[in-house]
């Protein structure tokens, strides 16, 4: 059986297989869902700050100038103020200064401490404030101290030090670091383009009338929301009835139009045990018509030669995956129940394929309805779906059984219960990552 994690990490051979980049403006890296991902490597050729420059509005002097003491008035020189370069700064004199203007050169003697740096006294550590430009009184509470309030010239960025390395998310922060350096353009990931298919003739479009053995699709729009979520960027959804022939075509014209062509075909149903899977009879339609395809051959047993690899993941609900081509189209194909198919993009797809940052982990208490064990299947790691309390406990009162979407609706963790687990008791802790 495949391993959780040599699957995540063949969909994330797939993104690179599929990825391209493209340059963007810094200004305008924040219009998608999720930040995007650097694909090139930035190292500083500046300094930030690029000066030395007052974190104070208030008064700059020398902090062991013998004349600038607390009561004394001291005489000004012009002021200071943001994007302005100031005048030096003699003996005997203060300098108003505003937040962000370049602190002055010194002209005077070093006093008795050569390494002596000049500081800010704040507006409130004097008399009248600004209200007086001719000469300022510093209070008794006025601290002279060396480099106080300076915000030194390369204390956030240095020559040389690296701003992002490939792959890293552009965070508002870090797109703002690279600006502040004087970019003007990253490359980035384009995000994937993905056609969602849904799958099934039990399936109806809602706003359709559902014949008496149908269901209104769910999937498609929960799917649609996750996927984007995770930084995908969907460029359509279709719906396959379970004719193999019909889904084939309906993708292949999909495709057919360079506008909203798919870079990968997410799909959910039609892939488990049954005698009319369509992905599966899809695939095994591909392979008697003698399509070629690029993935290898997948080494299934019922279908050699296939483009589609179908599999089993030790992991409940979600434990059915397909990945692969179709219809000339990398495809993966994902369970149809409708929390199997948010649990698998949730753990298989967000981080590995779409490059979402990962969810935090976190350890949660959980609790039982009525204190009474709950049954989770050895072998398999089965994923909750539950809401975090106030005191960070959880409790498993939404069943598990994956056709129950609406319980999951305001679920705040996925809690993961290990594979050699075989009871949960009241109070047992496990991992759970926060949605
Ligand atoms: N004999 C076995 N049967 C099943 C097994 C198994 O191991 N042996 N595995 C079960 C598990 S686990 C899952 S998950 C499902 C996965 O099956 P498929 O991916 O082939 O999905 P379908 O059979 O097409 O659909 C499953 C279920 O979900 C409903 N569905 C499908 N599409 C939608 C949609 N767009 N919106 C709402 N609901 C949808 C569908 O009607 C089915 O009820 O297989 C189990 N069977
Ligand atoms: O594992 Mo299935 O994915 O329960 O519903």
């Amino acid at each position: 059986m495949v391993s959780i994690a040599d699957y995540r990490e063949k969909l994330f051979d797939f993104l690179l297989l599929l990825s391209s980049w493209e340059y963007r403006d810094l200004a305008q890296v924040a219009t998608h869902p999720m930040p995007l991902r650097a694909a090139q490597h930035v190292k500083s050729a500046e300094q930030v700050p690029r000066f030395n420059n007052s974190q104070m509005d208030g008064f700059v002097v020398h902090p062991n100038d013998p004349e600038v003491v607390a009561g004394k008035p001291v005489p000004l020189l012009p002021m200071v103020a943001a994007g302005h370069n100031p005048e030096p700064l003699t003996p005997g004199f203060a300098m108003p200064i505003m937040t962000g203007a370049k602190i002055p050169e010194w002209d005077g003697p070093a006093f008795d401490d050569d390494g002596c740096d000049l500081c800010v006294v704040p507006v409130e550590e004097t008399v009248a404030g600004f209200d007086d430009l001719t000469h300022v009184t510093f209070t008794p509470q006025a601290t002279f101290e060396s480099g106080r309030f300076v915000r030194y010239r390369g204390s956030d960025i240095d020559y040389d030090d690296e701003l992002c390395a490939v792959g890293d998310h552009l965070t508002p922060a870090r797109t703002g670091s690279l600006a502040s350096v004087g970019l003007t353009q990253i490359a980035v990931f384009k995000p994937l383009r993905v056609l969602v298919v849904s799958t099934g003739d039990e399936v109806c479009q809602p706003g359709l009338r559902p014949g008496a053995a149908q269901i209104y699709d769910s999937n498609t729009s929960a799917a649609v929301a996750a996927l984007s979520v995770a930084g995908a960027h969907v460029v359509g959804t279709l719906h396959a009835p379970d004719h193999p022939d019909l889904l084939l075509d309906a993708v292949r014209s999909w495709q057919a139009d360079d506008t909203r062509r798919a870079d990968v075909v997410v799909s959910m149903g039609g892939i488990s045990m049954g005698a009319r899977e369509v992905i599966r009879l899809a695939s095994e339609l591909e392979v008697q018509q003698g399509v070629e395809n690029w993935y290898g051959g997948a080494q299934s047993p019922r279908l050699p030669n296939s483009g589609m690899e179908f599999c089993r993941l030790p992991m409940q609900p979600g434990g059915p995956q397909a990945v692969g081509q179709l219809a000339g189209v990398p495809w993966v194909g994902l369970p149809g129940n409708p929390v199997s198919t948010l649990v698998s993009i949730e753990v298989l797809l967000r981080t590995s394929m779409f490059g979402a940052p990962p969810r935090n982990r976190m350890s949660v208490t959980v609790h039982t309805p009525d204190g009474d064990p709950l049954s989770s299947p050895v072998g398999k790691t089965q994923m909750r779906f539950a809401r975090l309390d106030a005191d960070g406990s959880v409790r498993l009162e939404w069943s598990n059984s994956s056709h129950l979407l609406h319980m999951q609706a305001d679920a705040t963790v996925l809690v993961m219960i290990p594979q050699d687990v075989s009871a949960i008791e009241d109070g047992d802790t496990f991992e759970a990552l926060a949605l």
